[in-house]
């Protein structure tokens, strides 16, 4: 029972961290921002076009995904300015590996919004074409 209580705290403890890592993503790293309104966008666009349940978690995917490859290349960019503070050529591959990982996300994101909006108007919603 002890060990479970100690297991269970570690496990609480290690979810702190990662709230207190997302709220410094949020906070302090102006790129994540944008991606939050473009999240928000997203949402008040799938409501209004009354999406179905599969546009809804192809949305919430695509939105998790670019989020967790924002994290990523900020956690990135904490260790390779940790460890190679003055210029090195590795470190800014590094660097720009992990924000190649963001734009990744984030074009094929925008393309599968462009299909599933166009899907909407196209067969659900023709009357707000004309
Ligand atoms: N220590 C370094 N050595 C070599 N090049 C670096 C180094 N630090 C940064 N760079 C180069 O400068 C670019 C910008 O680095 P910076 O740390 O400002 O990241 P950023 O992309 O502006 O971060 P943010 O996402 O916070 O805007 C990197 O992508 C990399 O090409």
């Amino acid at each position: 029972m002890k060990r479970f209580i100690l297991y269970s705290r570690g496990r609480l403890s290690a979810f702190g961290y990662a709230f207190r890592g997302a709220y410094d993503l949020l906070r302090n790293h102006a790129p994540s921002k944008i991606h939050i309104l473009a999240f928000i966008g997203m949402i008040t666009v799938s409501w209004w076009l009354e999406f179905p349940l599969w546009k809804w978690v192809a949305v919430l995917l695509c939105s998790g995904m670019v989020l967790a490859a924002e994290a990523l290349n900020t956690a990135v960019e904490y260790v390779v300015d940790l460890v190679s503070p003055d210029y090195h050529v590795l470190a800014g591959k590094a660097k720009d590996v992990a924000a190649g990982a963001v734009l990744f996300t984030a074009v094929f994101s925008g393309l599968i919004a462009i299909l599933l909006i166009a899907d909407a108007l196209w067969w659900h919603h023709p009357e707000l074409l004309y």
